[in-house]
């Protein structure tokens, strides 16, 4: 068993409903364990103008390689992602692999760790949450005291609406 993190985006469509069931979706796959899943968080888009996302992270359990991780969770992402819009950059879900147990990984498909999630309030926050003592291994630091360098301004705990 390996130890993955993902973070969760949508900013396009009934967001939550998205996210919920990109969640069962990967409960659901043979080969993964979902051990938690933070809250959502309503953030501000970083990058080009475009609506609020909702963010999450969760904790899998998994038996699978991290390219086969990637490649369902691109299947996830596809089969929930096809809402379209006029408006540039949004989308409907956005899955991205974090970490894989301690594994460093440089390759022209596949990074890890994320190489932005350092940056990113909108990741470190739900993550922080719930896997706090959790190493990045590049910086060899725990989510909680990256969480601190980042400016957690713009995301703020999502009560549903
Ligand atoms: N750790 C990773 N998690 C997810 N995708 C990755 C990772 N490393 C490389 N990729 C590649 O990046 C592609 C995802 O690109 P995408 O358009 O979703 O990026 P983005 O979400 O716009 O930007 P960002 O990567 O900054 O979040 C995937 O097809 C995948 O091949
Ligand atoms: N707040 C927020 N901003 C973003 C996000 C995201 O998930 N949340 N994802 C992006 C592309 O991956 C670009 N900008």
């Amino acid at each position: 068993m390996n130890t993955s993190a993902i973070a969760l985006g949508s900013n396009l469509g009934d967001r939550s409903s998205i996210l919920t069931a990109a969640v069962e979706s990967l409960a659901q796959t043979p080969g993964i364990i979902l051990e938690v899943t933070s809250s959502w968080y309503q953030t501000k888009a970083v990058g080009p103008p475009q609506p609020d996302y909702l963010n999450g992270a969760a904790i899998l359990q998994v038996e699978m390689t991290p390219q086969a991780l990637l490649a369902t969770l691109l299947a996830i992402e596809s089969k929930f992602g096809r809402i379209r819009t006029q408006r540039w950059g949004a989308r409907s879900l956005d899955l991205d692999l974090l970490l894989y147990d301690d594994l460093i990984l440089d390759t022209p498909e596949l990074q890890i760790p994320h190489p932005r999630m350092c940056d990113r309030a909108f990741v470190l926050v739900p993550l922080a949450e719930i896997a706090p003592n959790l190493i990045e291994p590049i910086s060899q630091r725990e989510i909680k005291e990256l969480v601190k360098q980042v400016d957690s301004s713009d995301v703020h705990l999502w009560m549903g609406n």
